[in-house]
């Protein structure tokens, strides 16, 4: 029998434009390549749509490493924008980012125009045309829709964060939050009943108190908005273990779990998305041939993440100064402007002593596989988080902002794979320490983690459900 050919979809992909984003969508780009060997019909052609300022920040990166059949698509395309030279500098806040974005997702925007070229392409292999979008840029939701595009929506991070956000309309009708605002009426109350089996929350983890009270305000009016656009989708991939929690949920969008996407791991390749790889600053690799000459399990691993604002001037004077004190060898992925707050001659003595590294952006990936790292000082960031797991590194918790605290709770609680930091002083430090490395069931508990989150089992089930959005969807 003739064996028929197969057609091409075109998945538009629409990242957040921050590196915990980007990250997780690529590796679902790298996915969707190898989704071919399971269908008979179609084979995929990823393409990232990504606002201009992103495209620039990328292509400026030397650590840029994306396998050729994944489009990275400027918006606007080049021809249209102004001069490189005369580029404005990339937008520097969440609002800022948020304005940014919704200004090309407009009706007269720039991104419609792009994806209504490929949707009029008329070519005899073309299958046609669907989109998958972080939620965090909801407003290309409505590109789709415009377009007549079908759409699903990305979450990168936990699941149970998602059902925070999705629980909002319940947290306001339960009297938990304010209903213009978000505020919780009573700091600190326990939410229950998001999902089964999860760990305890309580008002202060929901993830758009960050900030002053006008910008706790504007984030959870963001997250209303997206929520609302968000209940038009029909499906919702979520970046999480379809092992993690047992879902049962009726609603829209029905929440397909088909993560946790890593580095080198996605559930369905596992060699070639190693090669897909983009980090938006230039890594320090010396600091692998510094981890060599570390006796095992003996090195403090310390990064804040990308992202949300670092822990600030104090907080960095204080860790450095207990650091020094308990005198453990420690990588620490500091940036520039955040060296200020260290104490003085600290750079100069760890030069001499070599008891340390200071990095502005380490190969992460490499850094927790080494086995000189014993234990991850994070911010609980969702792709670190996985990371470790997948590394099987124990974690000290220090979230800083979003969904960090929820995290932190899965980590401490649920997981039982790291301990809470209650403030970087010596004795915080030492004790924290203490607890982490004196844990003799951690190992144990890391491995069976990793085996629900990221092992064959988990890995099928996750391929199964990016094989029924297909169907979903197409
Ligand atoms: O020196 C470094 C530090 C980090 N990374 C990588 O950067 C990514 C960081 O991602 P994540 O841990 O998720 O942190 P953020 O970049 O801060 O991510 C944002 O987005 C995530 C997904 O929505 C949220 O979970 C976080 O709270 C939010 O801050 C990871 O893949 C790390 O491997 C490096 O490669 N080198």
């Amino acid at each position: 029998m003739m064996k028929m050919k197969k057609k091409v979809m075109t998945i538009l992909m629409v990242p957040y434009p921050a590196q915990g984003h980007l990250t997780p969508m690529l590796h679902l780009a790298s996915s969707f390549l190898h989704l071919h060997d399971h269908n008979d019909y179609y084979t995929f052609s990823p393409a990232l749509l990504l606002p201009h300022f992103l495209h620039r920040q990328i292509s400026a990166a030397t650590t840029t490493n994306v396998d050729p059949r994944i489009f990275l698509v400027p918006i606007p395309p080049p021809d249209e924008e102004e001069q490189s030279a005369a580029a404005p500098p990339p937008p520097g806040d969440f609002f800022a980012i948020d304005k940014a974005i919704e200004e090309i997702t407009t009706a007269a925007g720039q991104m419609e125009a792009v994806v209504r070229r490929y949707v009029v392409i008329n070519d005899e292999d073309a299958a046609g045309v669907c989109m998958v979008v972080d939620l965090l840029v909801s407003s290309a939701i409505d590109v789709a829709r415009r377009c007549g595009v079908p759409v699903a929506g990305f979450w990168p991070a936990a699941l149970l964060t998602y059902r925070l956000i999705a629980g909002i309309p319940r947290l306001v009708a339960a009297g938990i939050i304010h209903p213009h605002s978000g505020i919780p009426k009573h700091p600190g109350a326990p939410i229950i009943d998001l999902l089964p089996d999860q760990p305890p929350l309580s008002t202060d983890d929901l993830p758009w108190l960050i900030g002053s009270p006008a910008a706790r305000k504007a984030r959870f009016k963001f997250w209303t908005k997206a929520l609302n656009r968000s209940t038009t989708l029909q499906c919702l991939l979520v970046n999480s273990s379809p092992d993690e929690f047992h879902h049962h949920q009726h609603q829209q969008p029905q929440v397909l779990q088909i993560g946790p996407l890593t580095a080198q791991q996605t559930p369905i390749a596992s060699s070639s998305s190693s090669s897909n790889r983009i980090t938006f600053w230039d890594q320090d690799s010396s600091c692998l041939q510094w981890l060599d000459t570390q006796k095992p399990n003996s090195v403090l691993y310390i990064s804040f993440g990308s992202w949300v604002g670092p822990i600030g001037e104090p907080k960095v004077r204080s860790l450095a100064t207990s650091l020094d004190a308990i005198g453990i060898p420690f990588l620490w992925v500091l940036g520039p402007t955040w060296r200020q707050g260290l104490p003085r001659g600290f750079e100069h003595d760890l030069s001499v002593s070599q008891r340390g590294r200071l990095v502005t952006w380490a190969p992460q990936m490499e850094v927790l596989k080494h086995g000189a790292v014993g234990c991850y000082l994070t911010h609980c960031g969702w792709n670190s988080t996985v990371e470790a797991v997948q590394c099987r590194k124990r974690m000290l918790c220090f979230p800083v902002a979003g969904d960090q605290f929820v995290n932190c709770r899965n980590i401490v609680e649920k997981w039982r794979v790291g301990v809470e930091l209650s403030g970087f002083g010596r004795q915080e430090l030492e004790e924290g320490l203490e607890k982490v490395m004196g844990d003799c069931e951690m190992n144990g508990k890391l491995e069976s983690l990793y085996e629900l989150s990221l092992g064959k089992e988990a890995k099928c089930r996750a391929v199964a459900n990016l094989i029924a959005f297909v169907d979903l969807l197409i």
